[in-house]
Formats: structure tokens, sequence, C-alpha cells
């Protein structure tokens, strides 16, 4: 495990967006794809800014979500949709480079059509991600695998329905962690004092929450800014 250390926000989404660089253009030169993870909340902030100015051969991207609310397209609260209207226009990505979910459907069914859709993509049931891009909450969740959740326990889902997040909306669908601790590369990017005690309680105390969790069998790099490093 790496932590990186920067100084703010705007250090922390060039930290970032170079990690991404370095990653794509190495699974594109070994794999000829590059299979990439998206995360909702304070991320897209963090991507949608900073993406735009990388150096990768886009055409050859593959984009998922680690999590994704179970809402229309245009709602304020789907995670495609932002990608979509912040993302998509500010680069060469198109629409049909993403792998949403279903429109329409219950969490169930929406988390069994993306597991098709990822196996269909990944030619296997071994969801191999090159690269899975991570936020935390205050308590400590990541994807939508909350504290105490039964699901932290999955192992036979990849992708799990969940309908009573305590972070609003309750209707969501989540990678689990055989997904996750599969992956090639994760990055978790925090910024802010909001998030100070949380990464204390996990990357100093070692405590068992979510993101604790996140141990993959490839490289995990947790990019910090001093505001959220206050207290290691
Ligand atoms: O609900 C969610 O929250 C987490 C953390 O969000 P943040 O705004 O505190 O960064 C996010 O990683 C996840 O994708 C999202 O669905």
């Amino acid at each position: 495990m790496t932590t990186v250390k920067v100084a703010n926000e705007q250090e922390l989404i060039k930290k970032l967006s170079s990690y991404v660089e370095k990653i794509s253009n190495d699974s594109i030169n070994n794999r000829g794809k590059f299979f990439v993870g998206l995360s909702g909340g304070s991320l897209v902030k963090y991507l949608c800014e900073g993406l735009p100015g990388i150096n990768t051969d886009w055409s050859k991207w593959v984009l998922a979500f680690c999590d994704e609310r179970v809402v229309p397209e245009d709602s304020e609260d789907s995670t495609f949709g932002t990608y979509n209207r912040q993302l998509i226009p500010k680069t060469e990505l198109t629409k049909d480079q993403f792998i949403v979910i279903k429109q329409g459907v219950t969490a169930e069914e929406a988390a069994k059509d993306y597991t098709e859709k990822l196996t269909a993509s990944f030619k296997s049931n071994n969801f191999k991600f090159d690269l899975l891009l991570l936020g935390m909450g205050p308590d400590g969740h990541t994807c939508s695998l909350f504290p105490g959740h039964p699901l932290l326990e999955e192992t036979v889902l990849k992708i799990a329905p969940i309908t009573d997040s305590p972070k609003p909306p309750p209707s969501r669908v989540t990678m689990t962690y055989p997904v996750i601790n599969n992956a090639r590369n994760c990055i978790f990017a925090i910024s802010g004092a909001g998030k100070a005690e949380m990464i204390k309680r996990i990357l100093k105390n070692k405590e068992d929450l979510p993101a604790t969790r996140v141990k993959p069998e490839g490289s995990l790099y947790w990019i910090v800014d001093n505001a959220a490093a206050e207290y290691l």
C-alpha cells in the first residue's frame, strides 16, 4: 500500500490524473484495452477536472462503475448521468464505452443485468479491472459497501443489489470484494477535513471498516491531501 500526500485538492487532482494516465497507457500497451471502474461522490469532480488533460488513447477505454444508484440517468443522483454531462463532452470518450445499469428495473434486476454486461465485456466472469477509482465516505464506506452491512461478507455475487443504503438514494448496485480485490490497481482519492478522522481510523489505527478491506491483488494507492491527512 502506498500513501501519497499532497498539499490540497488541486494537487490531488493533478496526482490522481497522472496515475490514471500512466496506468491507462501501461494497460493499453500491455493488453490493448483499459478497463476502469469509476465511483461517484466527490471523485466525479476530481476526474471531470483532471482527466481531460491527460495523454491517453481514449478509444481503448472501457468504463464501468464501482457502484451506481438505481435512479433514472437524468437524475442528479445518477453517477453515469453526471459523467455523461460533465466528462464525455470534455474528452474523446463516447457513451457506448460506458457499461451502464439498465433503466427502469429493480436493484436486483439491475445487478443481474450489469453482471451480464460485465461478463460480455471481459469475455469471462473474472472481472479483472486495470484500475478501480474509489472514494470513501466519512463513515468509512466505499463503493456502496457500508459499515456493518451484510454485503461486506458477500463472496458469491460479484455485483450485488442493495436496497437499504444508509446514504440516499437507498437503491443501488455495487461491486463486492471479490471484484474489488481482484483489481490490478485501486486508487482512493480523498480530500478535505471532513474525511480526516476516518483517514486516521483507517490508515493509522487500521480499524476494520469497509475501505480498510480493500486489499487488491495488485497495487493500492491512497492519495490524500493535507486536510484529510491531518491526524496521520
Ligand atoms: O454514495 C457514494 O459515496 C461514496 C463516497 O462519496 P464522497 O462524496 O464522500 O466522496 C462514493 O465513493 C460512492 O461511489 C458513492 O456512490
